[in-house]
């Protein structure tokens, strides 16, 4: 598990640290690491040219800092200053020293566009706002690639918000450790990498599941499994309006886990014809044993689907309750009267959704908004979007960070709600269980496109594909 540590808690650290290491070592440690990585976006570093664009904060000194390492490999660095009073004493001198040029804000465009790679120093952790004036007017000069230190200015560090120009990067040299900015927003972050700085962060914020997470919790069978030790997922989704919505969901469940899966309610000749393994009958109330539920995708929101979700939301068993099921929750909480306080339930709104759950849209902070829906719920939240959230009541949060937006095509979330339901089958907590799911999604949805828009029903057939390029503990 990748953790992920709030600026706050960065800082807290870095102070312990400065006060036990020589004056400006960390800052040449990073600033090296940061060279290294212009030198290899450079390919061959001497002749080509690096400007700096710095701040009056140490991310500038960073900037500086680099380009005086630069300039020992022969690189011709230019630095644009924004505030030459305030620039970084130390790091200014070495880089004239090293025979570095410094140019203000008015003569820089010249140097912005023709450099062959641009180093992005404006602002770091201690970013306030958005951008100002004189430092968002030298993006639009920029046309080579950006390396963003420790983080693309112009986007919030701690949530990752862009409210104004902000630097695209293709790679962000980061220090420490990983804050929430390079979970949040990996479009402006481009490729992340860590400097190690020896900070002492435990207890991370934030965390990422990486794929041996998913694997050592991922639901498989061993020897002496059969087809319901993993767990039998039940599905009440899908209605005349939209029978697509079951298949979807339900065949997600198949191909997740080997466990059986049950599916109830109007869909169920067609769910039967495309999934001949499932179990299917026409309503909840006959639907036999399972250990999960999935409710919602598709059922509507009139009387029956509140039924529904009030039955499966008794059956003492984890429940997905996801798409109209959030809609039926926001709309009538007194259908939570229902629910048996001990049993699970995962919630799974996107913006839109969680507005009708908590009174307004999630807004910048969505590690927030999800961690206090959570708590509103006594739910886990899996609040969807380009990165998705997953916040239990606890406080624990997490966040899935996509590449490539594949995802967003109709119907993707009834297949992540399969998904979900069959790892919840499982026993698994539902908060990694959630989380699990959403990776796989999105790793099903990026094997599926392999580079061109693709479908659910793509995302479907990918999820084997997913699920093998994880390292298995048993098999
Ligand atoms: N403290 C440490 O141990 C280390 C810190 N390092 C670097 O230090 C950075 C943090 O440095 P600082 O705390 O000095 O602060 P920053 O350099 O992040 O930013 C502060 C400066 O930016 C300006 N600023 C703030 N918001 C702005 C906005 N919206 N538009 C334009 N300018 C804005 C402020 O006026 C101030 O001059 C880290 O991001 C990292 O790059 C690294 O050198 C590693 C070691
Ligand atoms: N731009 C995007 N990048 C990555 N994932 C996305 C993007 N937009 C949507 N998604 C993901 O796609 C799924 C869409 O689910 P949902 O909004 O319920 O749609 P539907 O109801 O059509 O299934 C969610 O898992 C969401 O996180
Ligand atoms: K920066």
């Amino acid at each position: 598990m990748q953790g992920i540590w709030t600026t706050e808690r960065i800082r807290a650290a870095e102070r312990k640290l400065l006060a036990v290491t020589p004056d400006g070592a960390l800052m040449r440690k990073a600033a090296f690491g940061l060279s290294v990585h212009a030198a290899k976006m450079l390919g061959a570093p001497s002749g080509r040219r690096v400007t700096l664009l710095v701040g009056s904060g140490d991310n500038g000194g960073d900037a500086l800092w680099a380009g005086f390492f630069l300039r020992k490999r022969n690189v011709a660095v230019t630095a644009v200053l924004l505030n030459p009073d305030k620039a970084h004493p130390q790091g200014l001198a070495a880089l004239k020293r090293a025979g570095g040029r410094v140019v203000p804000v008015a003569d820089s465009p010249q140097w912005i566009r023709k450099a062959d790679l641009v180093i992005d120093g404006i602002v770091g952790i201690s970013a306030r706002g958005s951008l100002r004036p004189d430092a968002a007017s030298l993006l639009e000069h920029i046309k080579a690639p950006v390396l963003a230190v420790d983080l693309p200015s112009g986007v919030d560090p701690d949530t990752g918000a862009i409210d104004g120009p902000a630097i695209t990067a293709d790679r962000t040299v980061t220090f420490g450790a990983r804050k929430p900015v390079h979970a949040l927003a990996p479009a402006a972050c481009g490729e992340v990498f860590l400097v190690d700085l020896g900070l002492d962060l435990e207890d991370p914020d934030l965390v990422r599941l990486e794929a041996e997470d998913v694997a050592a919790c991922w639901p498989i069978p061993g020897p002496s499994d059969d087809k319901y030790t993993l767990g039998v997922t039940g599905v009440a989704a899908g209605s005349a309006v939209y029978p697509g919505a079951a298949v979807l969901s339900a065949g997600a469940a198949v191909y997740a886990t080997s466990g059986m899966v049950r599916y109830a309610g109007p869909a169920a000749d067609l769910v039967r014809s495309r999934w001949p393994e499932i179990i299917a009958t026409g309503s909840v109330t006959d639907a036999g044993r399972v250990q999960s539920w999935v409710v919602g995708p598709g059922i509507g929101t009139g009387h029956e689907g509140r039924e529904v979700l009030a039955t499966v939301l008794g059956a003492g068993v984890p429940v997905c309750a996801d798409a109209d099921a959030t809609t039926l929750i926001a709309q009538h909480s007194d259908v939570l009267d229902a629910r048996d306080p001990d049993t699970p339930l995962v919630l799974t709104p996107h913006d839109r959704e969680f507005a009708r759950l908590m009174g307004s849209e999630p807004g910048k902070d969505r590690v927030a908004a999800a961690r206090a829906c959570a708590r509103r719920y006594d739910a886990v939240v899996l609040l969807k979007g380009h990165c998705t959230v997953v916040a239990a009541p606890d406080g624990r949060a997490m966040v899935n960070t996509p590449r490539g937006s594949w995802l967003a095509t109709p119907g993707s979330g009834d297949v992540l709600s399969g998904l979900i339901g069959a790892v919840l089958a499982a026993g698994v907590d539902p908060w990694l269980a959630s989380g699990a799911a959403a990776y796989v999604h999105s790793l099903a949805g990026e094997l599926a496109a392999a580079g061109a828009p693709t479908s659910s029903s793509g995302i479907l057939g990918a999820i084997s594909d997913a699920l093998r390029t994880l390292h298995w503990r048993k098999s």
